[in-house]
């Protein structure tokens, strides 16, 4: 299956209330961000464990970052050099832990 960039209505009414909820637009870059943070490592580590077990059914990736409680999330597809559909389900299912 061919994956492609969202269209701008779609970012109208997928993205737009993403970036309302802490979720930015990477400079440079078509794809979004968000950093999280957490009591300590065991509580980011489980959120991160949660969303790479979604990640592989999806077979689509996070780049993320963790030091200790803090966890960054960059969401973009490879296939389409930038958002998908598939990037807005992840950040919906992230949002929803
Ligand atoms: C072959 C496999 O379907 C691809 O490499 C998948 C894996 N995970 C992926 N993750 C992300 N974020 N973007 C992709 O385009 C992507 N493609």
């Amino acid at each position: 299956m061919t994956i492609v960039k969202l269209t701008d209505a779609e970012r109208q009414e997928k993205i737009e209330p993403l970036l309302g909820k802490g979720w930015a637009m990477v400079e440079g870059r078509d794809a979004i961000e968000k950093t999280f943070k957490f009591k300590d490592f065991n509580e980011a580590f489980g959120f991160m464990t949660r969303i790479a077990l979604k990640a592989d059914k999806m077979d689509h990736h996070p780049e993320w970052f963790n030091v200790y409680n803090t966890v960054r999330i960059l969401l973009a597809t490879h296939e389409c050099s930038g958002l998908s559909s598939r990037d807005v389900e992840l950040a919906n299912f992230i949002e929803k832990l």
